[in-house]
């Protein structure tokens, strides 16, 4: 396959300001995900992993530099503007899984597209063929509380990826998992890449997950360095 970069991060700095102190997290930190790829972020905690992923994501504005999704420059547009390429391009994944409580799975899933403009039959057709994709076409009508925590994250990745985004960035999505369950989420996450040609950058400690990914960086000296 020819290479076809869809997200570029170009010399990105985040510095953060404490009393007196200016703590420089990403000091012109570069980063090209290719389509398809799936990328392990492996480093110490408190290096930087999340705001290298919300600055990639575009939560987070970079103070020098610029994030390119699929040749757009995005990293410094308005808060309005990135919102909006965030919803339709970007899918995000946490550790814990944010999915909201009073909602279904399916419900939960139907979210984004419906913000984003589909209609309820085509948003719960595209929900539902996910949730069967993820395994769990059973727990549609569940609610968060009622579902293994396996479960929800298979939810969560589910719900991310509604919207068909670009990219797919997940901040330790397996962390809250005992190893078994994280492997079993793993593997629906990684089938879910691989069919659908995503990019993926994936935080985590987990190294026997971070074996199974294309390539491993990490972060030194608020660069993204090979591990
Ligand atoms: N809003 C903020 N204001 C000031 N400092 C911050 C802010 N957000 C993060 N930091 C600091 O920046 C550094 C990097 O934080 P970040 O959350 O990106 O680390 P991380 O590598 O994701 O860590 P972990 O693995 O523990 O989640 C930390 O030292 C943190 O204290």
């Amino acid at each position: 396959m020819m290479a076809e970069p869809v997200l570029e991060l170009k010399s990105v700095e985040r510095h953060y300001v404490q009393g007196p102190r200016k703590l420089t997290i990403l000091n012109g930190a570069d980063f090209t995900l290719q389509r398809g790829e799936m990328v392990a972020m492996v480093a110490p905690s408190g290096t930087g992993k999340s705001t290298l992923l919300h600055t990639a994501g575009l939560l987070e504005r970079p103070d020098g530099g610029d994030v390119i999704l699929s040749g757009r420059a995005c990293g410094r547009l308005s808060d309005d503007e990135r919102t909006a390429i965030r919803r339709n391009d970007i899918g995000f994944v946490y550790q814990f899984h944010h999915l909201l409580p009073e909602f279904s799975a399916l419900e939960n899933i139907m979210m984004p597209q419906l913000i984003r403009g589909l209609s309820k039959p085509e948003a719960s057709k595209r929900a539902a063929q996910l949730l069967d994709y993820m395994q769990i076409g059973k727990r549609a009508q569940h609610r968060p509380a009622e579902l293994s925590g396996g479960e929800q994250q298979r939810v969560a990745i589910a719900r991310a990826v509604a919207n068909a985004p670009l990219v797919l960035l997940a901040d330790e999505p397996t962390g809250n998992l005992d190893p078994a369950t994280a492997s079993y989420v793993f593997d629906a996450l990684e089938a879910l890449v691989r069919q659908s040609g995503l990019a993926a950058m994936i935080a985590t400690h987990n190294h026997e997950l971070a074996a199974r990914m294309d390539r491993r960086v990490t972060l030194a000296e608020g660069k993204v360095v090979p591990l």
